[in-house]
């Protein structure tokens, strides 16, 4: 008995018809016969289901049964799938990839066009630009219906998809049964072939039995007699003949089943074929959606310059009336002139006639009579004449006035019109988009895919955030880089530079690696100057420690630079990235000290070759990157190299467009060292050891960085104007108040400012409550969630909490923090310090107070570094304590009254230009700010405190006045930059002027 069964699967377009047909045959032996029943059992039990897939289109359905068709139609499928889906499933026509990018294409030729075209042409009329936006409009619309139409063949795909994927999971329910059969055919050939050995075997036996036979002389029909079982041999044959064919047949099988499976591997690959196309649609649709926003913010800048247009044209319109006015006017001019002509004639005939008169005047009184009227007339007649003179005259004066201001206007507004053309500043794309490209064109330049000036040239449209650098960027996404640079490098015109170009080269910057003010100055300068329009860029080391999290796109250039050090060159690897939009580079040294690879920032036996090493790869990479800043601002001992390596090494060498500016954070820090090392970064000792170069002021054989950078910069400022002047006495200045005394014309001191985006209690994300000055329940609600978070009493919402954030260092005033605890306990407050020390006693000590004070309910002491809590710190304290022996500037002052803490300070440095004490009468009230102490010792500091603590715990209306004073200073960098920014101009002006004569 034969079971026939067929199957066929028909997916429009995407799986052919199958026609399959498998021929069972009965077993004789009885073990192919009972594999047969549970098989074709379960063969039976299964039935194929037929699966007809419907398509919205009939288009591209086929049904035909021939295999020639059917392949045809796949071949068809899986050519252009994206192309043939997109028609299919939307059900229309619908514009192809390429068209749709065509249509993109020209809408971005329109827009330029139409940018051109809105403004004058060269008659000085305005060319309508209607009509343009108009056809924006329309493409926008256009874009619009594709990205629906794109929309819904995503969504006929999404369809399809899923369908194909619920048949794909169908058919891998056959694809397993089949692979079952196919297991079982494998096991009948297995005992077919078994059974074929048997018949094998009792073929030879029959073969030896008749040899037998035959050798004792009987006949085939003695073998009966012999072997009585004739039957079974006749069966057997059969049944080896039978188990034959049905090996073929099983062979037959087995192929179909083959091809039945490689079909099925196809329809796979088919599914993974349209999941690509699914993805490739949705992201086409995204980029449309990308683009209509983009158009339509272009549609928005249009009806700006479209408004724009109109009034422009309102002005010409006005100017025409104008011209039109002095045109008659001058018509009339001309009238008058020709009335005046024709007076002219009747004047000379009248003296003509006049002569003739005058022959008969002796005879006649008549005549005379006649001739005095004449006079009389002539004179009337010149002074006609003389008036009218003077009428054209003011006429031509207001012909020639209007004509001027005609073209006054006309060239204005072709002046405004080419400005707007060109281009204009795109200031719709944050800063970190400028920084990116500034770094990429660095990196182009950096692996010589562009030329030193084409480079420059595109740094300073990046400065002048030029439009078309957004343009070009936004128009190359899809490129790659050759083609991009190609496209930059296509924009290089002319350029004007809008400010410095200032690069920052130090060894600190909050937030990537700070350990105090100098890392905040450095990013709230960097920030504030570039929001003044200046080009500013940072260089720092490549520490291990740093916070890398505060680093965006950080990526490693492919070449190398290599720079000098200890008498060889050592490779260095250079990273770029942004840190709070400005764009930084760090270096790698590949030098065996593995000079930054240390856990932390300072305090390392080998610091001086450390920031030698370190400031001279600087300006090497400055040197080879071809840059050209206008200013190179070195911060601190680390950097102090840069100055004399600068004007020693590096101005030879080219980089020579620079002014140094030197700031000194810290006149304690000097870097001194025996006088030999200055050699290893290639400084000639003997030219700079000298007591008014670089010798340090203590030995003849040391050096001091720290005053080669004074002597050697061009600009030397400090943080604060009292330190300025602080650090000039004998007793302030460390040793260098002789130097700075004698470089006095080139020092001044500038107050630093903090950086308003990192330091805002109302958008503070360390806080638990946000607040500002007109809502203080945030504050109070921080009190209260740090007392909780330390495990302090908040039994007494009012008892003041007094907080100190510091590096426990002795210039700190570390004894009277010590004592700002106790006392403050007597006073009834609560403590809380944030602080590490690097000097090991100081830790130690405070560690043993912490430890007293561990489960203190009103002291808490945090011996460590940690940003978030320094927030929160400042948010719930009531007060801050600075008891500074000496203060360059400070900033936790400023942070503090920023978050309505009021700052109880030592009168000392920075702290003595920004903190002025409640009661000093020969302060302004309204600059009153703080609680001040001269004396450094424990009297001088309770003066103080005790009477901070009196006016909170007894007159809490006027506190709050006073917080909230406090947080509407301004101490943002604005004011403070502005003062570098003179400094810098001043300079290059400076040496501009020295250069030009
Ligand atoms: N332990 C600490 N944890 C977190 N931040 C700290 C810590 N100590 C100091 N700071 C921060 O360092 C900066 C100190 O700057 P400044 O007052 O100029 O002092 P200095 O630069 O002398 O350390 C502030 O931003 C302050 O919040």
């Amino acid at each position: 008995m034969a079971t026939e069964l067929s199957t066929s699967f028909l997916c429009q377009g995407w799986i052919r018809p199958k026609h399959l047909s498998v021929r069972l045959y009965p077993v004789p032996s009885r073990r192919l016969i009972m594999m047969r029943q549970s098989n074709s059992g379960s063969e039976q039990k299964r039935p194929y289901t037929k699966k007809v897939f419907r398509r919205k289109s009939p288009k591209n359905v086929s049904f035909g049964p021939s295999v020639a068709e059917e392949s045809d139609s796949e071949n068809s499928n899986t050519d252009d799938i994206p192309t043939t889906n997109l028609e299919t499933m939307s059900g229309k026509s619908v514009e192809t990839n390429g068209a749709v990018n065509a249509a993109e294409n020209k809408s971005s030729t329109n827009l330029e066009t139409m940018a051109s075209n809105s403004s004058l042409n060269a008659d000085g009329g305005l060319v309508n630009s209607n009509v343009h936006i108009q056809d924006l409009i329309a493409m926008i619309r256009h874009a619009e219906k594709n990205v629906h139409l794109l929309n819904q063949a995503r969504i006929c795909a999404l369809e399809d998809l899923e369908k194909i994927l619920s048949e794909k999971k169908t058919l891998q329910g056959e694809i397993n049964s089949l692979e079952m059969r196919l297991a079982e055919t494998d096991a009948r050939i297995r005992v077919a072939s078994q059974e074929r050995l048997h018949v094998e075997l009792l073929e030879d036996q029959l073969e030896k039995l008749q040899a037998e036979l035959s050798r004792r002389g009987g006949t085939l029909e003695n073998v009966h007699d012999i072997i009585p079982n004739d039957d079974i041999i006749q069966s057997l044959s059969e049944e080896v003949n039978l188990l034959r064919t049905e090996n073929i047949s099983l062979k037959e099988d087995l192929k179909v089943l083959k091809a039945e499976l490689t079909d099925m591997k196809g329809t796979g690959e088919r599914v993974l074929l349209m999941e690509k196309e699914r993805t490739y649609l949705e992201s086409s649709v995204k980029e449309l959606e990308r683009k209509i926003t983009v158009s339509q913010e272009d549609v928005s800048k249009l009806s700006t310059l479209k408004s724009e247009c109109k009034s422009l044209w309102e002005r010409v319109e006005h100017l025409q009336s104008l011209l039109d006015k002095a045109a008659k006017q001058a018509d009339q001019a001309t009238l008058v002139l020709q009335e005046n002509q024709v007076l002219r004639n009747k004047i000379e005939g009248m003296e003509e006639s006049l002569e003739e008169a005058n022959v008969y005047k002796i005879s006649s009184e008549k005549l005379e009579e006649y001739n005095v009227l004449m006079q009389q007339k002539i004179k009337h007649l010149d002074e006609r004449l003389q008036r009218s003179d003077e009428e054209i005259h003011s006429y031509i004066q207001l012909y020639q006035e209007s004509v001027n201001e005609f073209q006054d206007t006309l060239t204005i507004l072709r002046e405004e019109s080419k400005k707007s053309k060109l281009a204009e500043p795109a200031n719709d794309m944050p800063r970190k988009f400028w920084s990116h490209m500034l770094l990429m064109i660095d990196s182009w330049y950096f692996e010589k895919k562009i030329e030193s000036e084409n480079a420059s040239l595109l740094r300073e449209m990046i400065w002048k955030r030029d439009g078309r650098i957004r343009d070009a960027y936004m128009e190359c996404k899809e490129k790659n880089e050759r083609e991009t640079i190609r496209t930059f490098l296509g924009l290089i015109s002319s350029v004007d530079r809008p400010g410095l170009h200032v690069v920052h080269i130090a060894a600190e910057m909050a937030p990537v690696a700070k350990v105090g003010g100098l890392g905040d100055v450095l990013t709230g300068l960097s920030k504030a100057l570039q929001q003044k329009g200046h080009l500013v860029e940072v260089i720092l080391p490549k520490y291990d420690c740093m916070q890398y999290e505060h680093v965006e796109d950080l990526r490693g250039l492919e070449m190398m630079f290599e720079s000098y050090f200890e008498g060889r060159m050592f490779k260095n690897k250079v990273w770029v990235g942004t840190v709070e939009g400005l764009p930084v580079y760090f270096i790698e040294p590949h030098h065996p000290g593995n000079f930054f690879w240390r856990g932390q920032l300072y305090g390392e036996h080998d610091d001086f070759r450390r920031f030698s090493y370190f400031s001279r790869a600087a300006l090497e990479l400055l040197l080879q990157l071809g840059k050209r800043p206008d200013i190179i601002h070195c911060h601190d001992w680390q950097t102090s190299f840069v100055a004399p390596l600068y004007w020693d090494i590096y101005a030879p060498k080219g980089l020579n467009s620079a002014r140094i500016c030197f700031t000194c954070h810290n006149f304690e820090y000097q870097g001194t060292a025996p006088a030999s090392e200055l050699a290893l970064c290639g400084l000639d000792v003997s030219h700079l050891n000298r007591p008014d170069r670089m010798q340090d002021h203590s030995a003849h054989d040391r050096i001091n960085p720290l005053k080669g950078a004074i002597v050697y910069s061009n600009i030397v400022t400090t943080v604060s104007p009292t330190y300025a002047q602080e650090v000039r006495t004998a007793e302030g200045g460390k040793g260098l108040h002789s130097t700075l005394n004698s470089h006095s014309k080139k020092f001044v001191g500038i107050l630093n400012g903090i950086d308003t985006d990192t330091w805002n209690p109302a958008t503070d994300i360390y806080l638990k409550v946000q607040y500002s000055a007109n809502d203080l329940q945030g504050k109070s609600d921080n009190k209260e969630a740090l007392r909780r978070q330390l495990g302090l009493s908040s039994a007494d919402v009012w008892r003041p909490l007094v907080g100190c954030v510091t590096r426990l260092v002795p210039q700190k005033g570390v004894h009277l923090i010590r004592h700002a605890i106790y006392r403050t306990l007597e006073l009834g407050g609560q403590f809380v310090l944030l602080g590490s020390s690097p000097v090991p006693h100081i830790q130690k000590e405070f560690e043993e107070i912490a430890n007293h004070f561990q489960s203190h309910e009103h002291v808490r002491l945090l011996l460590k570094y940690d940003e978030s809590l320094s927030h929160l710190i400042y948010a719930a304290s009531d007060m801050l304590i600075i008891p500074s022996i000496f203060e360059p500037c400070g900033l936790t002052q400023m942070i503090a009254m920023k978050y309505g803490s009021v700052p109880v300070v030592r009168k000392t440095g920075g702290l003595n230009d920004s903190v002025f004490d409640i009661d000093d009468d020969s302060i302004p009230v309204h600059f009153r700010n703080g609680y001040t102490f001269f004396t450094a010792d424990e009297q001088g500091f309770n003066s103080a405190l005790d009477r901070a603590i009196y006016h909170y715990k007894n007159d809490s209306d006027s506190w709050q006045q006073l917080v909230q004073k406090n947080m509407n200073i301004d101490f943002s960098w604005d004011s403070s930059a502005l003062q570098y920014e003179e400094l810098y101009l001043k300079s290059v002006a400076r040496a501009k002027a020295a250069n030009r004569s």
